[in-house]
């Protein structure tokens, strides 16, 4: 377990974490864009978990501004809406980095796609070195290649950062036997194998995800970020979430 220097991890499972955070869950009641207040609250439930000694590094979706497929769907070129893609989740990196400064938590973001002038390259090495000091590190522009999700990203920088788990956090309070926004008699699941997910081929995270989390040993816990409190709570085992293990 990955600890902070100086700091041993209080009443948390997990000594290094990655939170993946879709875009859309930012935007609240909006149609588009961000709620400066919801980013403001996933700020603070960012703070409480870095106050227990955990080591955070952070993905933010893009859906709540721009989809790849969505462009593609007007007849864009694919890759070139997917660098859209790409940029709406820098922007929104920017916007929780901005969030956490005003609430004092030390912050870096990192871009998959360099831009000098804006934030740090990605640099695996240097992201680590700054978890060890205990600064949050958000990762922008997923991978930086096309045609692939930050769902993706999330579990491929959560391998490259030796976490202990990775955390999506969402607008469902866990995994359900279908998308429970369009079926209301789906069944929540307590745990499952990252093969029960892709074998039910349970939509919440992109299948490249949960089976690079299981070739690295990665558990994934599904909860809702709306839940005031959540993201500590279930880095203390507690609260509603479905975990997803080898061993399920
Ligand atoms: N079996 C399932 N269990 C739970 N949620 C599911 C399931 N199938 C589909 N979903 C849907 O998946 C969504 C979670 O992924 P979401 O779209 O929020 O994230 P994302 O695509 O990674 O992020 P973004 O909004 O940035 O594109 C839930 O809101 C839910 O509606
Ligand atoms: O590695 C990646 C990550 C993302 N994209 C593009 O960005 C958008 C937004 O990401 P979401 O995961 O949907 O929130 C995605 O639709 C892709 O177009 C990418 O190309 N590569």
């Amino acid at each position: 377990m990955a600890a902070m220097e100086g700091a041993m991890p209080t009443n948390a499972r997990y000594g290094r974490v990655l939170l993946k955070i879709s875009g859309e869950a930012l935007m609240g009641n909006r149609e588009y864009g961000l709620d400066p207040e919801i980013v403001d609250r996933v700020a603070g439930e960012v703070k409480s978990v870095v106050g227990m000694g955990v080591q955070v590094c952070l993905v933010i979706g893009g859906g709540n501004i721009f989809r790849g497929v969505s462009g593609a769907a007007t007849g864009m070129e694919r890759a070139t809406a997917d660098y859209m893609g790409m940029l709406a989740t820098v922007i929104n990196a920017l916007a929780m980095q901005s969030a956490l400064e005003r609430r004092g938590v030390q912050t870096r973001v990192q871009s998959a796609i360099p831009m000098a002038s804006v934030c740090e390259p990605y640099i695996r090495r240097r992201a680590v070195r700054h978890m060890e000091k205990g600064r949050v590190v958000i990762f922008g522009a997923g991978t930086g290649n096309p045609f692939f999700t930050t769902d993706t990203a999330a579990a491929l920088r959560a391998s490259e950062m030796g976490c202990d788990a990775l955390l999506k956090g969402t607008k469902v309070d866990g995994v359900y036997s279908a998308d429970p926004n369009k079926d209301p008699s789906a069944q929540r699941f307590e745990s499952l194998t990252h093969l029960e997910v892709l074998a039910k081929d349970l939509q919440v995270m992109d299948a490249s995800a949960i089976s690079l989390a299981r070739e690295n040993k990665i558990p994934i816990l599904v909860f809702s970020i709306h839940t005031a409190g959540a993201f500590a709570e279930v880095m203390a085992g507690r609260g509603k979430f479905t975990i997803i293990t080898e061993e399920g």
